[in-house]
């Protein structure tokens, strides 16, 4: 039955979306059948300068870096345990989800804004229920897509969309196009063993974080609405055999799409039937999101040496498909680097959960860092290797576009000059972006390699808090003069029980900041400003969005919007929220909290 809307939710203008060829329901061959085993060919070179651009310099080398990731060869082991949809990148599939009394938890009116939906239409009594999927859209086109990935450096085969499902594409009035998709809306063909639904826990961490990056400036999924669904969903968040019973729940994410690098690979992954698909999803996001690469200029100069000297010359203009790979890898170094900014650490760096767009996706394990520490993970399920934590996004992001190019190459889009050549520009990428972000980060007018490293490795060495210290570090005036036992006293709070050789190793390195301040000539007052607006005050650390998911599991939603305000200006003093700028209090420490695993 579909619902007598008000204006603004009626007009919603959806519009058509991916390749409708490429849809199972109109495929005659569509096939659930089972699994068929396949050598699929990986293997990756990485182009010696793109390797040498990573970060991996600043942090020092962590254990279980991904070396071993960056070649060789995988099988495809497939979904063993489900089924798969062959020659088709998407499915026609409706919510399924059982709702009992749903509620709206949280909602974005800025998201809203993008959709040209009126915020008043989050008080209309049934917007649970067509937020939930338990009612349809007028007008919406509900599909699942088909993806793959390399999980922890292992190709998986297909994956998803396993929750996920996509109400429709919407054209707002400024011609943008918006893509709405329910997170644990009700099984698709692409569930495998699960069972397509969502926990309250894991979706106010999705939905809070989405924001919460947004209002840090990070690209981005966004989160137009959480509801509860009034029904409840076993989990055994521990794995130690004990599921508990949780609050379910869908959160409705947007973005201008939602493919992945996993879109791709998992069509190059299954041989020479399905490469054409990868051509037309390529195709579709270029001709959808990335306009201007059709456009570009054929008689302009794009090209580049590959690679060092005598290495092939790359032409953009020649080939669309090789300034999109370049394109994507741009996009990924510069997220990366804007990570890195923060202390903002995945904890899942899987390339199904990698966007084409270059936005933060899939709010899993994720976590923000307190103390420094290079080597942090928030994902209990990669402690031993540690392969996705803090110091190795950059290394995995690398890691990453090389199994997207090398899909594309697969696919006989690029060559394999053009896909080293995106590697390449991803190291460059990463490194001029990450040197911008450390620059602005300490109010400098040019990068300083050697006061920077120093300073990463003093705060790894005295555990300080990575937030808290560049917003103080604002506080320290460029005055050579100032008595040694008064150099300390702007970070006082932020250097907590440090002896008198840490000291010692403090002083001198504030007193080359301050004479490179000096030197730099910016007025204090100036710098302070300038360093506020891109060092925040408040962070989505962990403890806090749990504070938020005890208050939700009683029924109390007060504490996420709370919450959901105070992270969307997170660069301002707001008064009366200091606490949320508060170091992780004892409890923050038991399981679950800190580290999580990636059971939602
Ligand atoms: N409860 C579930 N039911 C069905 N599929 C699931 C479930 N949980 C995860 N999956 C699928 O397993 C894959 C990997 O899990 P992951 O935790 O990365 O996904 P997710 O959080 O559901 O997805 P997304 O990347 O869309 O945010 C995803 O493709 C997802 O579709």
């Amino acid at each position: 039955m579909l619902l007598n809307l008000s204006p603004s939710l009626s007009s919603l203008r959806f519009t058509s979306s991916l390749p409708r060829r490429c849809c199972s329901n109109r495929l005659p061959f569509l096939s659930r059948s089972p699994t068929t085993r396949r050598r699929f060919s990986l293997s990756v070179k990485m182009d010696s300068t793109a390797r040498r651009r990573s970060a991996g310099e600043f942090y020092g080398r962590v254990a279980g870096t991904t070396e071993r990731g960056f070649g060789g060869e995988v099988e495809a082991r497939g979904a063993e345990l489900g089924s798969l949809v062959l020659r088709a990148c998407y499915t026609k599939v409706s919510p399924s989800v059982q709702v009992e009394n749903p509620k709206l938890v949280v909602w974005s009116d800025s998201v809203a804004k993008l959709l040209d939906l009126d915020p008043q239409e989050f008080e209309r009594p049934d917007f649970p229920l067509l937020f939930s999927g338990a009612l349809p859209l007028v007008g919406g086109l509900p599909y699942a897509q088909c993806y793959g990935g390399h999980q922890f450096g292992v190709w998986a085969g297909q994956l998803g969309d396993g929750r996920a499902i996509t109400l429709g594409e919407l054209l707002n009035s400024r011609g943008e196009r918006w893509e709405l998709q329910l997170k644990g809306a009700g099984k698709t063909p692409y569930s495998r063993f699960a069972d397509g639904l969502a926990v309250l826990r894991s979706s106010i961490r999705e939905f809070l974080c989405s924001e919460a990056m947004h209002g840090l400036g990070i690209p981005t999924t966004r989160a137009l609405c959480l509801v509860a669904t009034g029904k409840y969903v076993s989990r055994d968040m521990f794995y130690d055999g004990n599921p508990k019973d949780e609050p379910g729940a869908i959160v409705c994410r947007v973005a201008q799409s939602f493919l992945r690098f996993g879109s791709y690979q998992i069509h190059a992954s299954r041989g020479k039937e399905d490469l054409e698909i990868v051509r037309l999803l390529a195709d579709y996001a270029i001709r959808h999101h990335f306009s201007h690469i059709e456009k570009m200029d054929k008689s302009e100069d794009l090209s580049f040496g590959a690679g060092q000297e005598g290495s092939p010359v790359v032409d953009l203009t020649s080939n669309k498909y090789a300034a999109w790979s370049v394109e994507v890898a741009e996009r990924t170094a510069s997220l990366i680097a804007s990570w890195q900014g923060v202390g903002f650490t995945h904890g899942v760096l899987n390339t199904d959960n990698m966007s084409i767009l270059g936005l933060t996706i899939d709010y899993g394990p994720f976590g923000f860092l307190d103390a420094f520490d290079p080597s942090y993970t928030p994902n209990t399920t990669d402690l031993p290797g540690r392969r996705y934590c803090f110091a190795n996004q950059p290394d995995i992001g690398l890691w990453n576009i090389a199994q997207f190019t090398t899909t594309l190459e697969a696919a006989n889009l690029i060559s394999k000059d053009e896909a080293n050549y995106a590697m390449e520009r991803y190291g460059n990428k990463f490194m001029d972006e990450y040197q911008a972000i450390m620059t602005r980060k300490l109010g400098l007018a040019k990068y300083n390699k050697q006061l920077i490293s120093k300073l990463l490795n003093n705060m790894a060495v005295d555990k300080v808090d990575y937030t808290n210290f560049f917003r103080v570090l604002s506080n320290i005036k460029a005055d050579p003069n100032i008595p040694e036992n008064e150099l300390l006293i702007p970070l006082k709070s932020v250097l907590l029980d440090i002896g008198q050789e840490r000291k010692e190793a403090w002083i001198s390195w504030v007193q080359t900041y301050i004479q490179e301040l000096v030197s730099n000539g910016i007025v204090d007052e100036q710098r302070k400003a300038a360093m506020n607006s891109v060092n925040p005050k408040y962070i989505l650390r962990n403890y806090l969005c749990q504070g938020a998911i005890d208050a939700a599991e009683q029924g109390d939603y007060e504490e996420v919007r709370r919450v959901l305000r105070v992270m969307q200006n997170p660069y301002d003093e707001q008064k009366g929220m200091e606490k949320y700028a508060r170091l992780p209090p004892a409890w923050a420490y038991r399981p679950g909290v800190c580290m999580l695993s990636c059971s939602s």
